[in-house]
């Protein structure tokens, strides 16, 4: 199951940037005996002042129609690290990608968010979206070895 993170705006080089690249890594590597990864990270970013809709069509263009959708919300669902894994080996059982939507500034256009699969919340706080990517790379990761039982996660 490919794994794609679509994310608004560019990250430039610097330490959030080796992290997030560093985790992906390392899913890919415990992920690929799984059928889980590669990762890639996709990022779409609009005309200054061209609004949120603009955002919501750029994005929607780079969603596979089949693709399992999850929104990075932190309206959404808390899911504990096993439950996140389970839902991804669920998705991974059907054959079908994943992309994971991380906003930019102003959010996720409603007209993405309408059709999520999954509102994932990383806590009720709202968080940079540049440390959301490190988070969600973090818990890909954590999810691969927690698949494969490997002594990463610890609860
Ligand atoms: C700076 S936040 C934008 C917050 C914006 N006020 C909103 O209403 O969504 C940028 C992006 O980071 C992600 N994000 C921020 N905090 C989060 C959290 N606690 N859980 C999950 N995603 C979060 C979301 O994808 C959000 O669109």
């Amino acid at each position: 199951m490919r794994v794609t993170i679509l994310a608004v705006g560019r990250l430039r080089a610097g330490p959030e940037k080796d992290l997030t690249d560093d985790f992906l890594l390392r899913f890919d590597r415990s992920g690929r005996a799984l059928g889980l990864g590669p990762a890639s990270v996709v990022e779409v970013e609009a005309k200054p002042g061209a609004g949120m809709a603009a955002e919501g069509a750029l994005l929607s263009a780079r969603i596979p129609k089949d693709a399992w959708l999850c929104c990075l919300d932190e309206r959404g669902e808390t899911p504990t690290s096993p439950d996140f894994a389970a839902r991804l080996d669920r998705w991974k059982d059907e054959r079908r990608d994943a992309v994971f939507v991380i906003g930019g500034a102003d959010g996720i256009d409603p007209s993405v968010t309408a059709r999520a699969d999954l509102l994932l919340s990383f806590g009720r706080m709202v968080w940079p979206h540049m440390l959301v990517r490190v988070m969600l790379a973090e818990q890909l990761y954590r999810a691969a070895t927690i698949l494969a039982g490997t002594p990463y996660h610890r609860a």
